[in-house]
């Protein structure tokens, strides 16, 4: 946790200030017990009631000084640790926003969120308590020694009974309790994980009637941190009681021995009820050590949780030294590529070789699984290659500044994304500074215009969460504007014609075709009808390719594409 505390910095003043305002109070309470003891001792037993008021008022003024302290200490440490709490979202946010997909992978996104959330309110809750206690505690406990001492010296021997049983049950609090905070946050993950598969996968879950079985998964992570949350309660709840039972026999012990120590003439009755009162003050202290020691662990996992977000190396990363590009527009090249997912046995792409241009059209076609969308993932820099080197304008994607790369690229990713929020501002997602005509235009070509219309608020229609009111058709359509009103320079079209009809697929390539023109331009398709007219396809087989060339080439000397042809077109067609 002290390697999170450095995000602290901007908060120094504030927690100087803290440390201050909290060692004023506990003097403050330190010396209300001496001077109440004065009243008893001198005040009452000479009947001096000037001298009652006199010590009276001074205590009301030192009271109400402390609580003033208390007050602005609270304040200033809870402040604090809101605003740490922030500055940890903030930086986890940022760490995984600059995620490879490997390492998204890697994690997965119910324990990011739980990180984020979760794991941030347990630091921040107990910062506060750090910021209070951590001065309150030793300082009141080490002080509340000195005071009572000064009263009186031989009733120590009572503290020094009660102070070792009550580190005795502490240990054992600590014990017993250390396993099942530290597992608590996993619980969480858990029941975060399946609440997460739980909801995305609705659909499939309601079509497959798995509700019954979902419950049951769900029932069992729930009552798995139920469990888990009632023995720490358990402890809780017998640490409390306990802790007070203690205290009291100790009050009672002081009282019994005072009393004799009063009777022989040895101790004063005000030295006795200071006595208590800092002992009191002693064991509190203790407690509230005791609750440090139980939430401090907890949050150490927390902040454990948090550090391996914030430490992850990142896979991709801009050079020190971005290479400028010329004046290259869009010319892609791989030389002789190879690339394999972490921890795979098999590489998803060996010895890819081939050069694209502006103004051309690139199809990749391939069996499922041969590696269409992984050669897409590498111009996009989502993945480095294991070997060889992918060029956009000549220069390696690994020397360029991924924002550079990325703003070249108009990408239609296979699984269609939209978020929540309007048509509008969803095309607009891919420039933030679009017109209504831009929009418009973009929408034109992407076959949009006719469905928008439709819609009673056109382009302020509001797409719910994930894009869950749109067909996938409409989806797709708007996720291919959203990506032309870019004007890229690299456009990628990730099997983004599946889900339209066959009437919609042909209007819309043929008014992407003026669109892109001057643009390099990489489809996937599966069919052979939208490949056929690209001036250079591209047939991977297995991660490699099998053949490359225009259609009449490949029909002469591609085996692999012969076959994925044979099985789509009619023999009429085929002639
Ligand atoms: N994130 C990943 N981690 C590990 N292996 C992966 C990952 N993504 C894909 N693969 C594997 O890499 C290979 C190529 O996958 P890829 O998605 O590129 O195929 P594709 O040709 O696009 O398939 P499809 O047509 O079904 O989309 C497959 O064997 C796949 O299982």
């Amino acid at each position: 946790m002290i390697k999170l505390f450095r995000f602290l910095k901007q908060y120094t003043l504030h927690i100087a200030v803290v440390i201050v305002l909290l060692f004023v109070q506990v003097l403050s309470d330190l010396y209300l017990p001496t001077l109440m003891a004065d009243i008893v001792d001198i005040g009452l037993v000479n009947k001096d009631v000037n001298y009652i008021l006199k010590i009276g008022g001074f205590m009301l003024l030192i009271a109400a000084g402390g609580t003033l302290c208390a007050i602005l200490a609270t304040y200033l440490s809870s402040k604090t640790a809101v605003g740490f709490g922030k500055i940890l979202r903030e930086k986890i946010f940022t760490k995984v926003e600059s995620f490879s997909l490997h390492e998204f992978d890697k994690l997965g996104a119910a324990t990011l969120i739980t990180r984020t959330t979760n794991d941030v309110t347990q630091i921040q809750q107990v910062s506060v308590l750090i910021l209070s206690m951590m001065i309150t505690a030793p300082l009141t406990c080490i002080g509340g020694v000195i005071m009572a001492l000064q009263q009186d010296t031989s009733l120590a021997w009572v503290l020094v009974v009660a102070i070792p049983i009550l580190f005795g049950i502490i240990g054992i609090t600590l014990k017993r309790g250390l396993p099942l905070f530290k597992v608590m946050q996993e619980k969480i993950d858990k029941l975060n994980l399946v609440l997460r598969e739980k909801l995305t996968g609705i659909r499939v879950v309601r079509a497959f009637n798995r509700i019954d079985k979902e419950r049951v998964r769900f029932d069992d992570a729930n009552a798995d941190l139920m469990d888990n949350a009632i023995k720490i309660n358990i402890i809780m709840a017998v640490l409390m009681p306990v802790m007070m039972l203690i205290m009291n026999v100790t009050t009672v012990a002081l009282i019994w021995f005072g009393a004799l120590r009063i009777e022989a003439g040895t101790m004063q009755i005000g030295s006795l009820l200071a006595f208590i009162q800092y002992a009191t003050q002693i064991l509190f202290s203790l407690l509230m050590l005791v609750m440090l020691f139980i939430m401090v662990p907890r949050a150490q996992v927390s902040a454990v949780r948090i550090n391996e977000v914030l430490e992850t190396d990142l896979d991709i990363v801009d050079p020190e030294k971005p290479k400028l590009l010329n004046n290259a527009r869009g010319f892609v090249e791989f030389k002789d590529v190879s690339f394999r997912y972490p921890g795979a046995d098999q590489p998803a792409l060996s010895n890819i070789t081939f050069t694209a241009k502006p103004g051309e059209l690139t199809a990749i076609i391939g069996g499922t699984g041969s590696g269409k969308s992984t050669l897409i993932n590498l111009i996009t820099r989502f993945y480095d290659v294991e070997s060889g080197s992918v060029l956009v304008d000549g220069v390696d994607v690994r020397e360029m500044s991924q924002k550079v790369l990325r703003g070249k690229i108009g990408f239609v990713p296979q699984k269609t994304v939209l978020f929540s929020g309007t048509i509008a501002e969803n095309i607009k997602y891919g420039k933030e500074d679009a017109s209504m005509a831009e929009i418009e235009h973009a929408t034109q070509v992407a076959q949009a215009t006719e469905f928008v219309s439709e819609l009673e608020a056109g382009f302020e229609h509001h797409i719910a969460q994930g894009g869950t009111n749109v067909s996938g058709g409409q989806k797709q359509r708007l996720s291919i504007a959203r990506a032309l009103i870019r004007k890229s320079e690299i456009y990628i079209f990730d099997d983004s014609f599946s889900a339209l009809d066959f009437k919609t697929d042909a209007k819309l390539r043929a008014a992407l075709k003026p669109e892109i023109a001057d643009s390099t331009v990489f489809i996937i398709a599966q069919s052979v009808s939208t490949v056929m007219y690209a001036d250079r396809i591209i047939v991977l087989d297995d991660g490699q390719i099998s053949g490359i060339g225009t259609h009449k080439e490949l029909l002469n000397t591609c085996k692999v594409y012969r076959e994925i042809v044979a099985s789509q077109l009619s023999e009429e067609e085929l002639a």
